[in-house]
């Protein structure tokens, strides 16, 4: 093959119904040029890479879009904000949706409304947007003149959720928008409340017609946790689909939002290396770590009643694992990619009351010292019971029985005040089966560095230089900033391909059903048996002892 034929590609189409031919023909409809070089790379900034879509860009004046290429916009939409004043969307969904407006990805046929309980003009309500945008660490830089254009797009409406006359105010605010900018009704909800909320909010637009996709499409976030045991989650879920179809569904978990995550699909089944070495006669075990440094940020009304377990470890850490663990997708899409992640769920053992003492360790963090300065325990933060058995830390041992992973355990684990920010996925492979050099005795590792200093590394041993033949462990780096651009909120990508009609990144009702299944046991035992040591790891250590001990004797949690 000449390098031009390489250029062009082989020349041989994609099989009918593959992967290759599922990913050509989507960025074929996104009208990204196959064939076409990889743009230079940018310096780091907010510009992403992004780009609008076919369509889209005609209709548009919004006179902020920076980018070049084209890719993805959606039609013409009304985004109606429940819960439009809480900490949520004035930290993380209003700059995303200005991110995205900015990036000339939402058009200007778009709009929001903001929905509260709070009595509020609309202006008072874009006077709040617009604070909020200023005081955001996540909000892109604005143009100039961006943030009063944006403005424009602000509506408000209040009152009491449990009546009707809210949702026919919102019923009215999407006539409006359709006069205003023609087309269908469609309209995105996002339901940022607390959980109680959820019901009650889906019920309501369905008692007014809204959910009714006769006169443009509806469409549903919501946010978590989404319920607080299986019976709830099995009950909301039975509620939302007395309303909706799961195609309107759309689950929000903002870890499958981050860049990071979806690489992971990417490196796994975007080459050759990898996957065949993904098994269980090459890999020893996995581990899954996300921790934070942060305490409770003022959450500890929600956290008491949460602990670590509904808060990460059913949701974010239980997705991390089924992207790991899951096998290649039949096909990128929602269902197919969706199908494998529910397959992995369904062959993990789920913890039980019997077994919960040697394949899960609890903590809860005692006065400490992060970045050298005091921290207060757990008990000690403001809204906390002083005598509180709720956890702060988990870990816990997985078993999957299946072909690939039988006998690979995977070792999962978060917690609130451990010394630093770090989310990695490590795939620890096992040790060459004769120990043929001296010093080579750690096993070889690859990395996933969820964040921060995103990016991938491989450790392995190398001859370290002189006489003797003496091996050391050397590391291979790929850092993500070498693509040059900002990593977009997981927040922005999440809402743009709910927007977009594309559920791939939001988990199914059988997944979220499942992952509540295998944490049933481990709450129930948990939350019947008080625990005796709790405080038991101090703020800015690495957890409890207990911790060492499950993952021991042979193996031992990654220095992070
Ligand atoms: N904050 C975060 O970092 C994260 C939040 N989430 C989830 O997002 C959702 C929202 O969280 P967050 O923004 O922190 O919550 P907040 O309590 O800050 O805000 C929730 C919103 O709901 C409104 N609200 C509260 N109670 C009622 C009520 N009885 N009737 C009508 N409106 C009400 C609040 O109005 P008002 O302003 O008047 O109080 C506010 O607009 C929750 O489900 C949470 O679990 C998920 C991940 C992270
Ligand atoms: O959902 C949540 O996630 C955050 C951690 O998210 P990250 O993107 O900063 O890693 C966690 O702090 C919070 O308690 C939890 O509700």
């Amino acid at each position: 093959m000449t390098t031009d034929d390489q250029a062009k590609g082989s020349g041989t189409d994609p099989a009918p119904g593959s992967i290759q031919q599922a990913v050509t023909q989507k960025m074929a409809a996104q009208n990204v040029d196959v064939a076409q070089p990889a743009p230079p790379a940018r310096k780091p900034g907010k510009t992403r890479a992004r780009t609008p879509q076919p369509g889209a860009e005609d209709t548009s004046e919004n006179p902020f879009r920076t980018l070049m290429r084209r890719s993805r916009a959606p039609e013409p939409a009304t985004l109606v904000i429940f819960g439009a004043t809480g900490d949520l969307a004035k930290r993380k969904l209003l700059p995303a949706v200005f991110g995205l407006w900015q990036d000339g990805l939402l058009g200007s046929a778009f709009n929001i409304v903001g929905v509260g309980r709070q009595e509020m003009t609309d202006d008072q309500f874009k006077d709040f947007v617009i604070e909020a945008l200023k005081t955001s660490k996540e909000t892109d830089q604005p143009h100039p003149g961006a943030l009063e254009k944006f403005r424009d797009l602000l509506y408000y409406e209040f009152g009491d959720f449990g009546t009707d006359e809210v949702y026919g105010l919102v019923g009215q605010e999407l006539d409006r928008a359709e006069e205003a900018h023609g087309g269908r009704k469609n309209a995105l909800f996002y339901l940022s409340t607390p959980p109680s909320l959820f019901e009650p909010i889906s019920n309501g637009l369905g008692r007014l017609g809204l959910a009714d996709e006769s006169e443009g499409w509806r469409r549903i976030i919501v946010e978590k946790p989404f319920g607080r045991d299986l019976a709830s989650a099995r009950e909301l879920n039975a509620a939302l689909h007395r309303v909706w179809d799961e195609s309107q569904i759309y689950r929000i978990d903002h870890y499958l939002g981050k860049e990071t995550v979806q690489n992971l699909m990417a490196i796994r089944f975007g080459n050759t290396i990898f996957e065949p070495l993904w098994n269980r006669s090459y890999v020893d075990h996995v581990q899954i770590t996300a921790a934070e440094d942060l305490g409770l940020e003022g959450r500890a009304g929600y956290y008491e009643e949460a602990g670590v377990v509904r808060d990460m470890l059913q949701n974010h850490l239980m997705q991390l694992f089924t992207l790991t663990a899951m096998e290649p997708p039949s096909a990128f899409d929602a269902d197919a990619i969706r199908d494998e992640k529910v397959k992995v769920l369904r062959s993990v053992q789920a913890i039980t009351p019997e077994n919960v003492g040697e394949v899960a360790v609890r903590g809860q963090y005692g006065p400490g010292v992060i970045d050298g300065e005091p921290v207060p325990g757990y008990r000690e933060e403001p809204g906390v019971k002083p005598n509180s058995n709720t956890p702060t830390y988990v870990a816990v041992k997985l078993q999957v029985d299946n072909w690939r992973w039988e006998g690979v355990p995977f070792f999962l684990r978060t917690g609130k005040r451990l010394p630093k920010k770090v989310t990695e996925i490590a795939v620890v492979f096992k040790r060459p089966p004769l120990g043929m050099f001296p010093g080579a005795t750690e096993r070889n590792v690859l990395a996933f560095r969820i964040q921060p200093d995103e990016g991938v590394s491989l450790k392995f041993s190398s001859k370290s230089p002189g006489q003797e033949m003496v091996l050391r462990e050397v590391v291979m780096d790929f850092r993500y900033d070498a693509f040059g651009a900002q990593l977009e909120s997981p927040y922005s990508r999440l809402l743009l391909d709910a927007m977009l009609g594309d559920a791939t990144l939001f988990p199914r009702e059988d997944e979220v059903d499942r992952a509540w299944q295998i944490v049933s046991g481990l709450l129930q035992a948990w939350e019947s048996t008080p625990a005796p040591d709790f405080p038991n790891y101090p703020a800015g250590t690495w957890g409890p002892e207990a911790a060492d001990k499950l993952i021991g004797p042979d193996r031992r949690w990654r220095r992070l």
